[in-house]
């Protein structure tokens, strides 16, 4: 029985199944016009029932969102029982099986993955998001051995923006911060710098810094704010820890001091640049020209659909044509016009 015809397979060579969650599937697929790689995420719609808005949430915040350290969408696809996320490629898998296989990292390079976190976390602030499940599972490593965030389901744009209160408790208990664990209401901000906190602590001690079996006794544990500091930490690395991971949100610090902690900057002349490399309003010349050939319009009219951002196949075949002359191959289409 073939493969039913899905919409997706107009634009994309479907490959293995290279993981499954939830209520997700993704499937490694090669985008027909360009060759490159790409991850598919398939959602079936009757299996997300009431989760369906998280999946609505998280396109719409990833649409937004367009950072070296932020995994890339390209394009969604939608039927009547199937939604589609075309994501970027990400080989290395994820920080978490990582560090498990490193049984913790040495300080040098968790330093380098943590500034990448870091200008992640403070580039979708500026944005006006909270990503709120902030965990080694939720970081993937890409061909270059650099960090992309994923899952923006659970993720905030508090309508008053960043300083506007939120109230629903989410995200993973090991990494949640007390304040929000313990129902009051809190700062998108300050709960994603206690999981960074939580992250930091995990990927140099190769174990979390407050755990338990019992649901209970773990939010006793992060409620008091006390965890073993190990003797291979360095004073540098047990102050930003300590910092980051102050129960009193308001005595935590915060992402802007955090770009400029000493620890963080080490070596550098100045603190962590957490803009984007991308920019949304400049529009790469070779990519207009290649693509204005292939689909038959003019450079201006080619332009102007690449500026919709309708995250369709033009905006796919726009960002992988990018992505191939950034790694410095030709900005070409495979198949004739
Ligand atoms: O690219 C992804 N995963 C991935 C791609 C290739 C490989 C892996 C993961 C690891 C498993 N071995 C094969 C290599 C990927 C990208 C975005 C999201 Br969301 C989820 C997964």
């Amino acid at each position: 029985m073939p493969t039913p015809y899905r919409p997706i397979e107009e634009y994309y060579q479907l490959r293995h199944t290279i993981g499954s969650g939830g209520f997700a599937k993704v499937k490694l697929a090669h985008h027909i016009l360009t060759g490159e790689k790409v991850a598919v995420k398939i959602m079936d719609k009757a299996a997300l029932g009431p989760d369906l808005p998280r999946v609505q949430i998280e396109i719409e915040a990833m649409k937004t969102l367009t950072h070296q350290h932020v995994c890339k969408l390209y394009q969604v696809l939608e039927t009547d029982t199937k939604i589609f996320m075309v994501l970027e490629y990400c080989p290395g898998g994820e920080l978490f099986d990582y560090i498990v296989a490193k049984d913790r990292l040495p300080e040098e390079e968790a330093r380098v993955f943590f500034r990448q976190i870091v200008s992640a976390v403070a580039y979708i602030h500026t944005e006006g998001y909270a990503h709120r499940d902030l965990k080694p599972e939720n970081l993937l490593l890409d061909e270059t051995h650099n960090l992309k965030l994923i899952d923006f389901g659970l993720c905030a744009k508090p309508k008053g923006g960043m300083d506007h209160q939120l109230s629903t408790c989410c995200g993973s208990p090991a990494y949640a911060a007390p304040e929000l664990i313990q129902g009051d209401e809190y700062l998108g901000a300050e709960a994603d710098v206690w999981s960074m906190g939580v992250l930091l602590y995990a990927l140099m001690c190769g174990f979390l810094p407050f755990d338990d079996d019992n649901v209970g006794a773990l939010y006793r544990k992060i409620r008091k704010g006390q965890y073993e500091v190990p003797d291979w930490l360095s004073p540098q690395s047990v102050d930003l820890i300590n910092v980051m991971l102050q129960v009193n949100p308001k005595c935590r610090i915060n992402v802007k001091e955090l770009l400029c902690h000493p620890w963080l900057t080490e070596g550098l002349a100045e603190p962590i640049d957490f803009r984007t490399k991308y920019s949304n309003n400049h529009i790469d010349e070779d990519c207009i020209t290649e693509m204005s050939i292939h689909f038959k319009k003019s450079k201006n009219t080619m332009l102007d659909i690449i500026k919709d951002w309708k995250y369709d196949d033009i905006t796919a075949t726009y960002f992988l044509l990018l992505n191939k002359k950034r790694r410095g191959k030709p900005c070409r289409i495979l198949v004739p016009p």
